[in-house]
């Protein structure tokens, strides 16, 4: 028989902590929440390896009538190649290893949850699901550098990510704002992470990450957009290797950096420290600035939606990116942003606004099924 995928998941979860003190937690549909240590030691290989290998003696210990047939992960990096799910033999990880150094916070980690499950459970085919497919559709110059063509060609290009919660949202959205989903729309993923995408009849023509995920906005500690001049300066007169450079601009900068506080917005927030209201303040601008360039992109602005942790549950960020983008004729209704109902645009606002909750892993239930199912 073909799979089928149930509406909600049986159980969610995660293993938190990998690298530190890993925990599983999970939460079967009824709600009722699971919590137990891993028992593990060694570096992430081995951690990756046992968190895993808990999981798996876990589900199997709660669900005796369960069978894996199947396991769907998130990749962030697929290059030019993949622009689809595709089933992750040795020879595609081998591929996707390339692309560890353009997505360094990430990739390393999603290829060794990938080969700890091959190594567990080798009779079972894994699919892989890229943060950069979505964007494969955007036109050529969405997608170029002005570099030499020689550089272009090799692939030195603007990929973009969170394609798996912008695809996720986009097929959601005329359910919720219904035919202005095939107009000009931007969704906002604000995470620890942060993009964002215009879509043109739910199909990315831009975002705002590109090569790598360290372009754009201002992030937990990512610095979004630098000029490039700048790091040529560190290089230079500071001595400052690609080490070094990797380190500043991945883990140091952002919300974190501009703060010297937290990295976490939800801390800023609550934070009186003018530092923690600069980097907020930061954080809003970079977004107002691109969603005019995006809108620019999209030819117009019909809809805007916000999702990710901070997109779904900041309402004095939502309510700031609100206020700068007025002149594009965003304005929301102050009651039901700050109860986070799903439209929150007033009722004379020309662009509809909304708060969607973003679902990754759906996604790659949903990819994984039809893949393996077709
Ligand atoms: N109630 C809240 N108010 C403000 N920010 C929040 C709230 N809940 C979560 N966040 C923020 O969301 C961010 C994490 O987003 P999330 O999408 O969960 O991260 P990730 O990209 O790791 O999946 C953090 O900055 C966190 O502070
Ligand atoms: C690609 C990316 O930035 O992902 P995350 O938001 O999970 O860090
Ligand atoms: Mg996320």
């Amino acid at each position: 028989a073909e799979p089928q995928l149930a509406d909600t998941p049986a159980l969610s979860g995660q293993v938190e902590g990998i690298g530190a003190t890993p925990e599983l937690t999970a939460r079967d549909a009824s709600g009722e929440r699971f919590q137990e240590p891993v028992t593990t030691a060694g570096g992430q290989t081995e951690q990756h390896r046992d968190s895993l290998t808990h999981l798996f003696r876990w589900l199997t210990a709660h669900n005796p009538d369960l069978e894996i047939v199947a396991a769907g992960h998130r990749v962030v990096h697929g290059g030019e190649r993949y622009s689809a799910p595709v089933r992750l033999t040795e020879a595609v990880l081998q591929e996707l290893d390339h692309f560890v150094p353009l997505a360094p916070l990430h990739q390393p980690h999603n290829l060794r949850a990938v080969r700890a499950v091959a190594a567990l459970l080798p009779e079972i085919p894994q699919v892989g699901c890229f943060d950069t497919a979505f964007h494969r559709t955007q036109p050529p110059l969405a997608q170029a550098f002005a570099l030499p063509r020689a550089l272009s060609a090799e692939g030195v290009k603007r990929y973009g990510f969170h394609g798996l919660s912008y695809d996720y949202v986009a097929r959601s959205l005329p359910g919720v704002i219904g035919e202005r989903a095939h107009g000009a729309v931007v969704i906002a993923h604000l995470g620890n992470g942060s993009s964002m995408c215009a879509l043109r009849d739910g199909k990315s023509v831009a975002t705002t990450m590109g090569f790598t995920a360290v372009e754009g906005l201002v992030m937990g500690t990512r610095s979004g957009s630098l000029d490039p001049g700048v790091l040529l300066y560190l290089m230079d007169q500071k001595g400052m290797d690609a080490k070094a450079l990797t380190r500043l601009v991945y883990k140091e900068s952002g919300l974190l950096g501009v703060s010297g506080i937290s990295q976490d917005m939800r801390t800023l927030l609550a934070s009186a420290a003018p530092e923690a209201r600069e980097a907020v303040d930061l954080y809003c601008y970079r977004i107002a600035r691109e969603l005019g360039s995006l809108a620019a992109a999209a030819g117009g602005l019909d809809a805007l939606v916000f999702t990710g942790g901070i997109g779904e549950h900041a309402a004095p960020v939502r309510e700031k990116v609100a206020e700068l983008s007025a002149w594009l004729g965003v304005k929301i209704d102050p009651a039901a942003n700050a109860a986070h109902t799903t439209r929150i645009d007033s009722a004379d606002s020309k662009v509809a606004v909304a708060v969607m909750p973003t679902n990754e892993e759906g996604m790659i239930a949903r990819y994984t099924v039809e893949l393996l199912g077709g």
